[in-house]
C-alpha cells in the first residue's frame, strides 16, 4: 500500500465529520482538495481555525447530501483527516431514540456501539497483514467527557452513555426491528457511525458521537412511523445549537491526549506514515 506524502506541520489538529443537515463548520475556511489511496473524501476538506485550535471539517454525505449512508466515503474521509494530521474526531449525528424518555432535540454521547451494517468496508486492512485493533470501548472516554460537559454548560441535559446500533439503510427500521434493538437494551438508533468510528481506531484517532435525537424510532412511537423529512425538519430545528455545541467543544478538547486510545498502533505497520 502506498504512503502518503504528509504536510511538514499538521494542517489540523481536530478534525468534524458534519453528518445530515450539518454541511458546513467555520466561516473563514481553506479548501483542499486531499487525493487518498481510497479515492476522494466526500468533499474538499475545509480547514478553519478556532480559538486557537486548527480544525479539519467534512460533511459526511457531501455538501449537497449526494452520499446514502452505505456509499460514504468513509476510509478516504478518515484518511484524509488524519493525512492533514488531525488526531480528534467529533462526529455529529442525527439518530433516533429508542427510548420514549429521549425525544427529539435530545443530545446523546453514546459509549457503546453494535454494528448491524453489512457490505461496507470497514477496515484499512485487508491485504498483506491480518491486524485487529481493539474496540472494547469504541469512543474516546477524554472527548465524551468533554462533549457531555460542554452540553451541561451550554444548557442542553445531555444523555451520557448508551448504544448505538448502526444499521445498514438507507431505509429506516421496521417496527419489529426498533422494537427488537430496544428490547437489547440499545438506546439509538443510526446509520453511520459505522465504519466511521473503527477507521478511526485504526488510524489511532479519537473518535467522540454527538447524537442529535430527531425522532422516536418506529417501534417506539405510535404514528406513521419515521421519515427523512421529519428527521432533516428537527434537525434544522436544533443544527444552530449543535453548531455551537461542536464549537465549545472544540475549544474545550484537551490538546494534549491523556486519553486511554490508542497513540500509535504498536507492531502494526499503519499504511500511513505518522507525523
Ligand atoms: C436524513 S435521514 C437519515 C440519515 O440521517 C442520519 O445521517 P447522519 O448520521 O450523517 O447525521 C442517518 O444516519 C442517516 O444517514
Ligand atoms: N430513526 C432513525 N433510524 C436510523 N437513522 C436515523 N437517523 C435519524 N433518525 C434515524
Amino acid at each position: 500500500m502506498s504512503t502518503s506524502q504528509l504536510p511538514t506541520a499538521p494542517a489540523a489538529e481536530i478534525g468534524v465529520i458534519g453528518g445530515s443537515g450539518f454541511y458546513s463548520f467555520l466561516d473563514d475556511i481553506e479548501e483542499v482538495q486531499v487525493d487518498t489511496p481510497f479515492g476522494p473524501p466526500s468533499d474538499p476538506i475545509a480547514i478553519g481555525e478556532l480559538a486557537g485550535r486548527r480544525v479539519a471539517f467534512v460533511p459526511r454525505h457531501g455538501r449537497d447530501h449526494r452520499f446514502p449512508p452505505h456509499r460514504i466515503p468513509y476510509r478516504a474521509n478518515l484518511w484524509a483527516l488524519r493525512s492533514l494530521g488531525v488526531r480528534q474526531v467529533l462526529a455529529p449525528s442525527a439518530v433516533g431514540s429508542l427510548t420514549p424518555d429521549h425525544g427529539p432535540g435530545t443530545l446523546a454521547v453514546p459509549d457503546q456501539l453494535v454494528d448491524r451494517t453489512y457490505g461496507r468496508s470497514q477496515t484499512f486492512y485487508d491485504e498483506g497483514a491480518a491486524v485487529h485493533v481493539s474496540f472494547s470501548d469504541p469512543y474516546c472516554p477524554t472527548g465524551r467527557q468533554t462533549a457531555v460537559g460542554a452540553a451541561r454548560t451550554a444548557g442542553w441535559s445531555p444523555v451520557d452513555g448508551g448504544t448505538l446500533v448502526v444499521i445498514e439503510g438507507p431505509r429506516f427500521s421496521t417496527r419489529a426491528e426498533s422494537l427488537w434493538y430496544a428490547s437489547q437494551g440499545w438506546t439509538l438508533v443510526g446509520m453511520t457511525g459505522h465504519p466511521e468510528a473503527v477507521l478511526a481506531r485504526e488510524l489511532a484517532l479519537c473518535y467522540t458521537p454527538l447524537c442529535l435525537v430527531t425522532d422516536l424510532d418506529a417501534g417506539i412511537e405510535e404514528g406513521e412511523g419515521v421519515t427523512m423529512d421529519e428527521v432533516l425538519r428537527v434537525f434544522a430545528e436544533n443544527v444552530g445549537r449543535l453548531r455551537d455545541l461542536v464549537a465549545d467543544v472544540v475549544k474545550s478538547l484537551p490538546s494534549d491526549r491523556t486519553c486511554p486510545c490508542p497513540q500509535v498502533l504498536d507492531g502494526i505497520d499503519l499504511p500511513l506514515t505518522l507525523p
